[in-house]
């Protein structure tokens, strides 16, 4: 009789899950590698559909998404990024200040298209299921729907950029967001001269990734793992 492996009817086959982990493992966060090169309309659409499939609470769905190409609209967020880089760099002086000035943290103008995806806190109406006790749950669903989309963009060879030195207010009025509409992701995407190996902040000496086996805890804060083999396996993975 054939041995039975667990799981087997329903995991992707090899290439398909490399794949997958590819784009986890490969996507950054772009901001200076820009093309100017559009991206394409079916393109688009199919990154749209990606986030579009992302859990929900209660199947919420409360995204919506602006497709932005207009330069005069990026460039009036442009100068929104401006203003609260120049407040964000006061919180830090002499070396780590200079550092900071240094750090390209948008691609604003130089990405051919930005995208906002918003999170309608009033969506599914007074009771949302799910959404009884954390009535954050809106948000954290519409975070998957910008991870679904950054992950497919990876596919597609397509870099994205998070913009979030943005002041939320000034940021909707310049949308004309409806009140109860929250302007959770300002992104910038298209095609890139490469992926870096390495975030951004690591690569230049700002923060380096911790350590996967310290952040594993066992069945309380701090409590060593019960699986051994768990911990030996979390130590070699990939810094
Ligand atoms: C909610 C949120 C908000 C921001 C970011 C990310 C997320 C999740 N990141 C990108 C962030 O710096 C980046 O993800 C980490 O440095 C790790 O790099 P990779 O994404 O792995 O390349 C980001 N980057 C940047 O240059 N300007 C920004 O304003 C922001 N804001």
């Amino acid at each position: 009789m054939a041995e039975h492996r667990v799981g087997a009817d329903h995991a992707f086959s090899e290439a398909q899950r490399d794949g997958l982990y590819r784009a986890i493992h490969e996507r950054r966060d772009v901001r200076a590698q820009f093309l100017p090169d559009p991206v394409p309309t079916e393109v688009l659409a199919r990154l749209l559909d990606a986030a579009h499939h992302a859990p929900s609470v209660g199947f919420m769905q409360p995204w919506d998404f602006l497709v932005i190409d207009s330069l005069a609209v990026r460039e009036r967020v442009h100068r929104l990024f401006l203003r609260e880089n120049a407040k964000a760099a006061e919180h830090y002086a002499g070396d780590r200040g200079e550092t900071y000035r240094r750090l390209k943290l948008e691609g604003i103008l130089e990405s051919p298209l930005n995208l906002c995806i918003t999170c309608d806190r009033t969506r599914g109406g007074e009771h949302v299921l799910g959404r009884n006790s954390i009535v954050e749950t809106d948000l954290f669903s519409t975070c998957l729907a910008v991870q679904n989309l950054w992950l497919a963009a990876r596919a597609e060879g397509i870099g994205v950029g998070w913009v979030s030195i943005l002041d939320q207010e000034e940021l909707a009025e310049v949308l004309g967001l409806p009140e109860q509409v929250y302007p959770l992701a300002y992104l910038c995407l298209g095609y890139v001269s490469e992926f870096l190996e390495q975030p951004e902040l690591a690569r230049s000496g700002w923060r380096q990734r911790l350590p996967l086996a310290e952040l594993v805890h066992g069945n309380g804060w701090g409590e060593p793992l019960a699986d051994e083999a768990l911990q030996e396996a979390l130590a070699g993975e990939r810094s």
